[in-house]
């Protein structure tokens, strides 16, 4: 028996994380006791689970509504004891180059909110030409890699940068910059991983049956990331927002294979299978020949929920930072915070520039 419908919480993913799963979910462990503070409690876990009938679409509506929390006077407060365990990656600068001694840093960028601004519509979610140049010279010193949950034809439009390696469709469809080709495919081109191929006829008609059926809602839009799909809502009156949760279920409750989860605004309906941008991390840095090694410092910078996988990860495995890009607390597996897109340029570009004057202290020697 699955558990069709069934809406867990998940645990791994944030305090307003929420996990609608279509085939059984098994939520990961709960991060180590004494590293988080409080934050503001959503739905427990239990109540979620026992939801049943329509209750189920309320629990989806609760977490459409937590993507964009109101602010309230007490944020002040509990942003300023949140950064004391968050500290500003900025502020953190001569840890991080001092963890890094003797290590290859490695930077995974995540797109949207980290390196470009969020903004109503996605289509126009452009990076500075600034920013494009921070990770250009991040790239040149450093092994550089954009984990997006959009289609990596789509990111790489926006970015721009052939040195770097993407991961799109949240680390389901993985390419190397040519220089670094590893495999090839039929076509001559190279691709490193994409562990969801089967799902690809499958995503394309729940595309078009979403698009079909979320029509009739102004300011609904479906966009297809190849290997995972996007409904954004951010630009859907509130009001149409059952409805439109209606309108999603309807389609997904018939693939049991694809589990809906949920974004920055957005329900993104992605296959259930065992990957993520924590697993697109790890298989970067086996494909980088650091997989078992202590001579890599991997720094992970995200702003989403789908990131805290990645955070995990670098969590589990002890080694490298992860960077939460967020102006509001929220509890995280990440080490250090960015309050925006300008403090994550800053980042690179101190970065980049220490690395820089190390260079020519050594070659001067
Ligand atoms: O992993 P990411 O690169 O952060 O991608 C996650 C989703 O990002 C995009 O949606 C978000 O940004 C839009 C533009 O600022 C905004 O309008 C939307 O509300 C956000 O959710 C992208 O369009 C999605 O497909 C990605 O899944």
């Amino acid at each position: 028996m699955t558990n069709q419908n069934v809406i867990v919480s998940d645990p791994r993913s944030g305090f307003d994380s929420s996990v609608f799963s279509f085939s059984p979910a098994v939520p990961g462990p709960l991060p180590p006791p004494g590293r988080f503070i409080a934050v503001p409690a959503k739905k427990s876990f239990k109540n979620i689970e026992s939801a049943a009938g329509d209750h189920r679409i309320t629990a989806l509506l609760d977490s459409m509504r937590a993507s964009s929390p109101p602010r309230r006077s007490s944020e002040t407060e509990n942003l300023k004891s949140w950064i004391v365990h968050h500290p500003s990656a900025l502020d953190m600068f001569e840890e991080i180059i001092s963890a890094s001694k003797g290590k290859q840093i490695i930077m995974f960028l995540d797109y949207d909110g980290t390196l470009s601004p969020i903004v109503d519509d996605p289509d126009k979610a452009f990076m500075t030409a600034e920013m494009r140049e921070a990770v250009r010279d991040t790239a040149k010193y450093f092994p550089t890699a954009i984990v997006s949950g959009r289609c990596r034809a789509k990111v790489f439009n926006f970015v721009k940068l052939s040195e770097l390696y993407y991961a799109g469709s949240h680390g389901m469809d993985i390419k190397a910059p040519a220089k670094g080709r590893k495999h090839r495919n039929g076509n001559n081109q190279t691709v490193l991983c994409q562990p969801a191929r089967e799902f690809l006829p499958m995503i394309d008609e729940v595309y078009k049956s979403l698009v079909e059926k979320t029509k009739s809602i102004p300011g609904a839009k479906v966009e297809n990331n190849k290997f995972c799909l996007s409904v954004h809502f951010r630009r859907v009156e509130e009001k149409r927002w059952t409805e439109l949760a209606e309108q999603v279920k309807s389609v997904t409750k018939e693939y049991p294979k694809l589990r809906l989860t949920q974004g920055r605004k957005v329900l993104e309906i992605r296959p259930s299978i065992k990957w993520d941008k924590g697993k697109a991390l790890e298989f970067l840095l086996e494909s980088l020949g650091y997989a078992n090694s202590n001579d890599v410092l991997p720094i992970y910078i995200g702003d989403d929920r789908t990131d805290e996988d990645a955070f995990k990860v670098l969590r589990d495995r002890g080694q490298g930072f992860g960077i939460l890009v967020s102006k509001a607390p929220k509890e995280t597996n990440a080490s250090y915070s960015l309050q925006e897109p300008l403090e994550v340029m800053y980042f690179l570009n101190r970065l980049v520039e220490w690395k820089r004057s190390s260079l020519q202290r050594y070659q001067r020697k």
